[in-house]
């Protein structure tokens, strides 16, 4: 008897759950937030075992990239990448980019360039199986508690991207930002830059508020411009000049970011005929 009532609670909340998809925004989001992160999970599986067959190697990049790019239409963002033209071919060279969301992973793997690895917070190696894909992806970790050990982790960054020939890619607000603007810049990847003498290409990913909002619980199918801005060179910059160059990237990218969120925001319905 207490079988059947079980199932028959199970069934109705089966059949209930399309309901309140198709009528509760916040369930909504909540459901596809949920899939976002378990699909990565999945995916972080499948990347685990082609990776390993190298071991922690920065070419596994390109096997994380081939594996997250179709994500983007499972929730129908439509990704427009500019200025492509502006990543300096071979050489290294530091990103920076606006950091809004973990969606920002999938303008990332837009646009990652080979050899190029994100400089992560070390909570991420925690993250299960994502933490193991990305560990055997290369990508740097750093403990931002620490900030002595955050900075002789990217010295030792700037090394290795001459040694071996490898771009790396910086959030330089150091956090998830949803304000609408960009935090002041951190300078480590400044440093980075100057400190291995090579450019700093600045990657502006427009707002998602038009149809991603974390406070409004809400999630659509949208549009997404990922705009790659002109090199800055850093050839004969010292310390001194990491302030400037930090403040004047910073002008840049959101100068950019506002031109984006203007044009992209939705132009007002037009008013109801009298
Ligand atoms: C198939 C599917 C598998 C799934 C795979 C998924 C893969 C996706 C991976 C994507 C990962 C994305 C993760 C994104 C993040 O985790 S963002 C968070 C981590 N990133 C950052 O924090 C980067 C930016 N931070 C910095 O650059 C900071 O400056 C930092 C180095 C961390 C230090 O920060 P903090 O402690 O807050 O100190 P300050 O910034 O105030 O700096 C203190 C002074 O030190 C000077 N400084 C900084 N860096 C250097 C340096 N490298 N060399 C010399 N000096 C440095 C800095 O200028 C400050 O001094 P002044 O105030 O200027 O005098
Ligand atoms: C055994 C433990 C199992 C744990 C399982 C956890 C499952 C998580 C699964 C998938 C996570 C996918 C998202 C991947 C990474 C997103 C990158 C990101 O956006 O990191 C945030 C970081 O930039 C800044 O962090 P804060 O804004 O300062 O906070």
């Amino acid at each position: 008897m207490e079988v059947t009532v079980g199932t028959a609670a199970l069934a109705l909340a089966l059949l209930l759950l399309p309901v309140l998809y198709e009528r509760s925004g916040s369930f909504r989001f909540f459901c596809k937030m949920g899939f976002y992160n378990g699909w990565i999970l999945l995916l972080a599986l499948v990347a685990i075992p082609l990776c390993a067959l190298r071991g922690r190697d920065v070419e596994n990049m390109k096997i994380i990239r081939g594996l997250m790019q179709h994500v983007k239409h499972l929730y129908g963002i439509r990704m427009v990448v500019r200025g492509a033209q502006h990543f300096p071919p071979r050489q290294p060279y530091v990103v920076v980019s606006n950091h809004q969301s973990s969606l920002d992973l999938l303008g990332m793997m837009e646009v990652l360039p080979d050899r190029c690895v994100p400089i992560a917070k070390r909570e991420l190696l925690y993250m299960g199986a994502v933490g193991v894909a990305c560990w055997l992806g290369g990508i740097i970790f750093i403990d931002r508690k620490r900030t002595h050990d955050a900075i002789s982790v990217m010295a030792e960054a700037a090394h290795t991207m001459l040694s071996q020939d490898v771009r790396v890619w910086v959030f330089p607000e150091g956090t998830r930002n949803h304000s609408g603007s960009m935090l002041p810049f951190k300078r480590g990847a400044f440093h980075l830059a100057v400190q291995a003498q090579v450019p700093v290409v600045p990657i502006v990913i427009s707002s998602y508020q038009h149809f991603y909002s974390k406070r409004e619980r809400r999630f659509t199918a949208g549009q997404c411009v990922i705009q790659v801005l002109p090199p800055l060179p850093t050839r004969g910059l010292g310390p001194a000049d990491v302030p400037a160059l930090t403040e004047r990237v910073r002008a840049a990218m959101l100068e950019a970011f506002e031109a984006l969120s203007a044009e992209l925001r939705p132009t007002a319905p037009p008013p109801a005929p009298q």
